[in-house]
Order: C-alpha cells, then sequence, then structure tokens
C-alpha cells in the first residue's frame, strides 16, 4: 500500500506521496488514475516527492495534472510541500526544487507559507507562443473574451482581463482558450477583474486540470500581466474562488505569493485497486 497526504492551498488539491526511496512507481497514468475524482483518490494535481539531486535544495517535487500531463511548476503544491519539509525538519524555511528552479520558501508569523516563484518569463518564445508577437496584447478572441496577455511563470499562462467576472461564463471558455492554435504548450488561462490597484479577482481554467479554485502560478502571472498592462502595482491581494493570495512583483523580477495551507487528510491506496 502507498501512503498518501491530501493536501490544499485554497482549496487547490493535491494529493502527495513520498517517492524519495524510489520504491513507488509512478507513472503518467498512474498519477492520472489516482487524481480522478471518480475512480481514484481525486485531485487538481498529484504530486510525488523525489530526492533533490544535489546540494541547495530539500526536496524535488514533481508536478502531474488529472490528464497524466507534467507541469513545470505549481505555486498552491510548493507552498504545501515547502510547509510538509519544514515540519519534516523543524525549520521555518526551505528550497523546493522543481523543473523550473529552485523556490525558496519560508513561513511567515500569520503561520501563512510565502514562495519566491521566480521571476517570470515575458518573451514569446518562452510562454510558449505560436509565433513572434508582443505578449502584452495577444491577437487572441474567445467567446466574448479578446485581447489577453501571456508569460511564463514556468509554466504557460494567459490572462484575459474581463468586467465583471460575475457576468461571464468563463468556465465554458476555458477549453477553447486552453487549446488555442496559438497556444503550442496549451496554457492556463485566467479571467481577472481589476478591482483596485492593489486588488484582482481571478478565475482559472487549469491546463490539464480545467476549472481549479485557485492556482497560485496563475496568480503571480495575473498580478505580472496586470501590472505590464499598467492596471495595478507591483503588489497585490488577489481573491480566487478558494480564498485569498498575496502578491508582489518584487523590483528584482522575483514575484512572491503567500497564502494559507492545509492537510485534509491522510491513506493509503495501491495502484491496482485505482487501475480496476
Ligand atoms: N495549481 C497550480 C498549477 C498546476 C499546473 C498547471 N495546471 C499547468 O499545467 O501548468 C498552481 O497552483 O500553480
Amino acid at each position: 500500500m502507498i501512503p498518501f497526504r491530501k493536501m490544499h492551498g485554497l482549496g487547490n488539491d493535491f494529493v502527495v506521496v513520498d517517492d524519495r526511496q524510489k520504491t513507488l512507481g509512478v507513472t503518467p497514468a498512474r498519477a492520472a488514475a489516482a487524481a480522478d475524482r471518480h475512480r481514484g483518490i481525486g485531485c487538481d494535481q498529484f504530486i510525488v516527492l523525489e530526492q533533490p539531486g544535489g546540494e541547495g535544495a530539500d526536496v524535488f517535487m514533481r508536478i502531474y495534472n488529472p490528464d497524466g500531463s507534467e507541469a513545470e511548476a505549481c505555486g498552491n503544491a510548493t507552498r504545501c510541500i515547502a510547509h510538509l519539509m519544514m515540519e519534516e525538519a523543524g525549520r521555518e524555511s526551505v528550497v523546493v526544487r522543481t523543473v523550473r528552479g529552485d523556490l525558496p520558501c519560508q513561513r511567515l508569523p500569520d503561520g501563512t507559507v510565502s514562495a519566491d516563484m521566480g521571476p517570470p518569463s515575458l518573451e514569446w518564445q518562452d510562454v510558449p507562443l505560436a509565433s513572434a508577437m508582443d505578449t502584452t496584447h495577444l491577437p487572441m478572441t474567445v467567446g466574448a473574451v479578446a485581447d489577453p496577455a501571456a508569460c511564463s511563470m514556468g509554466n504557460p499562462h494567459v490572462t484575459f482581463f474581463v468586467g465583471d467576472l460575475d457576468r461571464l461564463d468563463w468556465q465554458a471558455l476555458g477549453p477553447e482558450a486552453e487549446h488555442h492554435p496559438l497556444l503550442p504548450a496549451r496554457a492556463n488561462i485566467g479571467f481577472a477583474q481589476v478591482i483596485d490597484t492593489d486588488h484582482i479577482r481571478l478565475a482559472i481554467w487549469e491546463r490539464g486540470a480545467g476549472p481549479t479554485l485557485a492556482c497560485g502560478s496563475g496568480a503571480c502571472a495575473t498580478l505580472v500581466n496586470a501590472h505590464r498592462r499598467g492596471l495595478t502595482g507591483r503588489r497585490a491581494r488577489i481573491d480566487l474562488p478558494g480564498g485569498t493570495l498575496t502578491l508582489e512583483w518584487r523590483l528584482d523580477g522575483h514575484v512572491l505569493m503567500a497564502g494559507p495551507v492545509a492537510t485534509a487528510f491522510t491513506g493509503e491506496f495501491d495502484w491496482d485497486a485505482l487501475a480496476a
């Protein structure tokens, strides 16, 4: 049997397994089976802890979407895994390694966990987009929304700025936007309503996962894109369906994100039962 921990950040939920001993036999298909909300345990991302493979980090975090694709970044899982590692090490700060790089994290005095998600990539090749263009204004229309901005937080993000989120059926627009021909690696799609220069409401359609209650890297990308469009300053509170994240795009280029993390329950499963 494989022990797991069900964690979440603002309801963006994860099944976390510890494969630091390399015994679990994780494959993309098995990760997808475990993430399935009907036949598996159910989660937005299946997270695998591995040995960091070198100095400078406490753990390596591998991220699978429910469709079996591997993601380069996951902000909320970074904060959850940082919490786990801080408990394990008895420290108040750790470094989580991902395919994107090393992400320093710390526990804040109010008990929330912050992650330094590194600098965004702003060039069209790095998002990636299908051809050369200004990443602050993409020639992209999906239903009633148009003219989004894009950037990468290691994973690709597109942000549509909308007038009233409550009057937009954004879940109906997500699939077409995620698979738009301008997006060769697909993308996470944000629908953002700027309330004030330091306050954004955000809903996210996640690549490989669909609508989620929150997306940490999506919140980072939204602040970056909103600031580049002149809509906000470099700090904002971002309200998502599952709760609030605090964001700062520092002058050194790094994006800092803070918010709550929680463990919902723990349990055990085996791959054969999931596949049945
Ligand atoms: N929930 C995440 C993002 C997870 C990965 C994403 N679906 C992708 O494919 O890039 C977050 O909190 O950032």
